[in-house]
């Protein structure tokens, strides 16, 4: 029975548990609650049937009447109270086959004792505890073949001890009792294996997702991602400036530095494209070191990059020092470039300051912060300059 396909996939492996083990974790409640409703109904049936014995079987109401109310009646009531232990769903599905077990020797204690005619024909009766251990119920597979087989058991050895049985009596019952006994068992079978089969795919649906969802979140990370300076790139400025913008804290400012290499083309064409990119990595960790983790840093263009810094306390003299810092790292780098003036690698800084405010537009800050770079340009480099303007006094206007 443990070669079945069920029974190899049940224990085969998710992660550090098997898939019974994590199977029967994931669908306790769901099962909980169909045992709690099916055993309610069960229960209601089988008491039921104490009125079909009283008008059936006169001979044996005392006995119906005690046996079910002194042992199947208290076994029921701690079987609600079993389900509600924290034991495997697994080992409640037990109890309930084996209180069904139980329910069954006691229907066969009542009917023995019983001499009226109709006891032959209610005996077939009898069958129903199969169906509901294999079908009603459906338990785990093999607590369905041990409890049926019980059951069918139990029925085929009291079937001789009825009065008035014949081996003609016996035969008709088998030729109903034997095919429900194998069918629904093959009914439970088929259930089980296709739960499994479902809570798998799901199970892999699921893990499939969560790959999905880790890559994408790897994607969007470098999305973010400038793959030469290992900087944020334009797409994760335009994403932290909405959302700084988004929700302006009260008195909070910010400024905006854009920073760009002096005579970067002369570099270039002077040490090369490898040695240029070099000096754009080495730029860039310089540029980081200066700024605190809050800040954005991002390389905004080929050899130009952008600091984002907010601050509640930030001034025009506060933006001035960072872009300061920034460039007195840069100088410290040291890095030689003999077609530069200044003979070594430097940087021009322009900044631009304001109030974080809803309505701040990205573009007109750069355009401002970019005005200011323009006039440390122009009055000779390796300098910064920080603007308060409104951008749109700026004469100097770039693209976005
Ligand atoms: N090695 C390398 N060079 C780049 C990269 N991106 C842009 N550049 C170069 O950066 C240079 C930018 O030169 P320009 O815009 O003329 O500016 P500049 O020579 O630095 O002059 P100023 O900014 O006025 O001091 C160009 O030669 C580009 O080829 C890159 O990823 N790697």
């Amino acid at each position: 029975m443990y070669r079945l396909d069920y029974f190899q996939q049940l224990s085969q492996r998710i992660g550090n548990v098997t898939v019974r083990e994590q199977y029967d974790l994931d669908r306790h409640d769901e099962r909980l609650r169909s045992l709690f409703v099916l055993t309610t109904v069960l229960a209601l049936f089988y008491f039921s049937y104490t009125f079909v014995d009283i008008f059936l079987l006169r001979d044996v109401t005392f006995r119906s009447v005690l046996l079910r109310a002194l042992v199947v009646g208290p076994i029921t009531v701690f079987l609600f109270f079993y389900y509600k232990r924290p034991v495997s769903i697994r080992r409640k599905e037990l109890a309930g086959v084996l209180v069904v077990c139980m329910g069954t020797v006691v229907w066969c204690a009542v009917l023995l004792g019983s001499s009226a005619p109709g006891v032959l024909d209610y005996f077939y009766a009898g069958l129903v505890f199969i169906l509901v251990i294999t079908i009603v119920i459906t338990p785990p597979f093999e607590y369905s073949v041990y409890g049926s087989l019980f059951v069918f058991a139990c029925l085929y050895t009291t079937i001789w001890f009825l009065e008035g049985v014949d081996s003609h009596y016996i035969l008709n019952h088998l030729a109903l009792g034997l095919p429900t006994f194998v069918l629904t068992l093959i009914a439970n079978y088929r259930f089980s294996a296709e739960s499994l089969r479902l809570y798998m795919a799901k199970v892999h649906a699921d893990r499939l997702g969560e790959t999905l969802s880790m890559q994408n979140a790897e994607l969007e990370k470098i999305s973010r991602l400038d793959p030469l300076t290992g900087l944020a790139n334009r797409r994760a400025l335009v994403h932290y400036a909405t959302m700084l913008f988004k929700q302006p804290t009260a008195h909070k400012r910010f400024a905006v530095v854009i920073v760009d290499i002096d005579y970067f083309k002369p570099f270039n064409d002077h040490y090369g494209h490898a040695e240029g990119d070099n000096c754009l990595q080495a730029v860039a960790s310089a540029i980081r070191s200066a700024c605190s983790p809050e800040d954005l840093v991002c390389r905004f263009g080929g050899e130009e990059f952008l600091v984002l810094h907010s601050d509640s306390h930030l001034s025009a003299h506060g933006a001035w020092s960072l872009a300061e810092h920034i460039r007195s790292k840069v100088a410290n780098l040291e890095i030689a470039h003999q077609k530069s003036p200044l003979g070594q690698v430097t940087i021009s800084a322009g900044g631009y300051t304001a109030p974080v405010d809803t309505h701040t537009k990205l573009d007109e800050i750069i355009i401002a912060a970019d005005s200011a770079l323009y006039e440390a340009k122009r009055e000779g480099r390796n300098q910064v300059r920080i603007s308060d303007h409104t951008p749109v006094d700026v004469p100097y206007q770039r693209r976005l």
